[in-house]
């Protein structure tokens, strides 16, 4: 069998040059169009495969899923920063396997709903910094999805901007995606691993001691927040969490590691939640902004169903289909990781005629199969709409699904998927109840358009971008201040 297809290589480097692009997923769907749903390039002798069909990707993520979990194996990051044992990093094999147990224990469909008081709470809170300084909102997001990671993994409160914890993970989360795994994470010692035994004192060896000074901080970004768990608890005076439910359940401590890959499992919910959230909530803004009718289309639904004295709750979520069908589009036409997280093939593989070699680099291509027409015709445009009716095919209806795709594929799955359906719903519920997001004006009342540009190669992150959010009416305003005391 062949290689499949793909564009041409330079002899020796490969596909270097097709790979300079920072969206690299708009070439990738190119090449998808040209060449076909598997799309094969290599660089320095590493295959890259792009997956461009929800059919491939089932048939190979999914269903050969015993041959496309692992993940590829880097000397920088992994060994020498010690990131090896995070979840999202671990090879395919019994620790992944252990670790994602432990997640699904805690993140699983029934166990959600004990989550809603927590999400409620730190929804409100998040409203609350967005209006007293609104033009600050990713910084909002951020603190957002870090305190509400904080008490959801280890019960911790976040009490002020300036928290230990909060600035020590967001240290650590910016040294993993700017330094550490920074464009994509491949070092010059990940391509000649025999650099990482250079001697200290020869010229080139700085990132031999950046990583010695970032693994320690990882380490302690892994250690800290679990005593703090672990402590709380011998006193007797703690929030039930991810970490606090596992080591109360004598089944799971029973299993050996356990308390190993407890501690890298919670840490690594930290770094997988940030830059996510950041996107989701950057490209729902963006939408809102853009398409204002679909904007006031979802104020009217919720005015009606939920009126103006009070804000959502998880209750009401049957009764708002066009916040639903927002929800869906705005994971849609924003794809937050459109080529997933790469998965590495363990064996040589066959796939309709085509030879798949062991090794290969394997790319979910998300944003193609989003922006795929047959499925989702006029795919740029944001149209909540599309999710509203039937197709009258049930299983088109279910294939038409983001939430299939925008959480990547089989045994790498993204194990954070229900906890988002929750929360990322209720944010952008109670964003829309309560809060009119519009461009922003300059000086002389003109429209500003808003500058949309991204850098980060795997997430789509927008970098902040001007954009006006203020409260609907004195009414919204009390109604954000009053939650503080949402229970009472
Ligand atoms: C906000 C929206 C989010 C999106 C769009 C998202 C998307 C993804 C994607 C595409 C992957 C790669 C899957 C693959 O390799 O096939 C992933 C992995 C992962 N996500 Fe999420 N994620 C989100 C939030 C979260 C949250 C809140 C958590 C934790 C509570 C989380 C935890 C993880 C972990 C631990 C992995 C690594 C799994 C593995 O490699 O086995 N994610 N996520």
């Amino acid at each position: 069998a062949s290689l499949p297809p793909g564009p041409k290589p330079l002899p020796l480097l490969g596909n270097v040059l097709d790979l300079t692009a920072k969206e690299l997923w708009l070439p990738a769907s190119k090449w998808a169009k040209q060449y076909g749903e598997v799309v094969y390039m290599h660089v320095l002798g590493i295959g890259l495969v792009f997956i461009n069909s929800p059919e491939a990707a089932s048939d190979l993520l999914d269903k050969r899923g015993s041959i496309y979990s692992d993940k590829p194996s880097l000397v920088m990051s992994g060994e020498l920063c010690g990131c090896k044992n995070m979840v999202a990093f671990t090879c395919y094999g019994d620790q992944s396997k252990r670790q994602r147990r432990l997640l699904h224990k805690a993140f699983g469909v029934p166990v959600i709903p004990s989550y809603h008081p927590l999400l409620q709470t730190e929804t409100h809170s998040f409203l609350r910094r967005l209006i007293a300084n609104p033009a600050d909102y990713q910084k909002h997001v951020r603190r957002y999805a870090g305190g509400l990671t904080l008490s959801v993994v280890y019960g911790y409160e976040v009490k002020s901007n300036d928290d230990q914890f909060l600035e020590l993970a967001d240290e650590c989360v910016g040294l993993l995606s700017n330094r550490i795994a920074s464009g994509g994470g491949i070092w010059p010692v990940d391509v000649f691993p025999f650099l990482q035994h250079i001697p200290l004192w020869m010229p080139g060896s700085g990132f031999l001691k950046n990583a010695k000074i970032w693994k320690k901080k990882m380490e302690e970004f892994v250690d800290l927040p679990y005593e703090y768990v672990v402590n709380s608890m011998k006193s007797g005076n703690y929030k039930k969490s991810f970490c606090s439910n596992l080591l109360e359940d004598e089944s799971v401590r029973a299993v050996e590691n356990f308390e190993f890959d407890l501690k890298w499992s919670a840490n690594s919910m930290y770094s997988a939640s940030i830059d996510t959230t950041l996107t989701v909530v950057g490209q729902f803004i963006l939408a809102m902004i853009q398409y204002p009718e679909a904007q006031k289309k979802a104020q009217a639904e919720l005015d009606a169903v939920i009126g103006s004295d009070r804000l959502p709750t998880f209750a009401d979520r049957p009764s708002l289909p066009y916040i639903e069908a927002i929800f869906k589009e705005t994971l849609r036409w924003g794809v937050p990781v459109p080529l997933n997280l790469p998965h590495r093939l363990m064996e040589d593989d066959v796939y309709k005629g085509m030879h798949i070699p062991k090794g290969s680099l394997v790319f979910g291509n998300i944003w193609a199969m989003l922006r795929n027409e047959t499925m989702y015709p006029d795919p740029d445009n944001f149209l909540p709409e599309r999710f509203m009716e039937s197709t009258g095919d049930p299983i088109l209806d279910k294939r038409r699904n983001p939430k299939n795709y925008v959480f990547g594929f089989g045994r790498r799955q993204c194990p954070g998927l229900n906890l988002v359906d929750s929360s990322v719903w209720l944010l952008m519920a109670s964003m829309l109840a309560t809060l009119d997001i519009s461009k922003a004006r300059d000086d002389y009342g003109n429209v500003v358009e808003p500058e949309v540009v991204y850098e980060n190669p795997i997430f789509r992150i927008p970098n902040p971008f001007k954009c006006d959010l203020r409260p609907r009416s004195q009414k919204s305003i009390a109604l954000i201040q009053q939650s503080e005391f949402p229970f009472a």
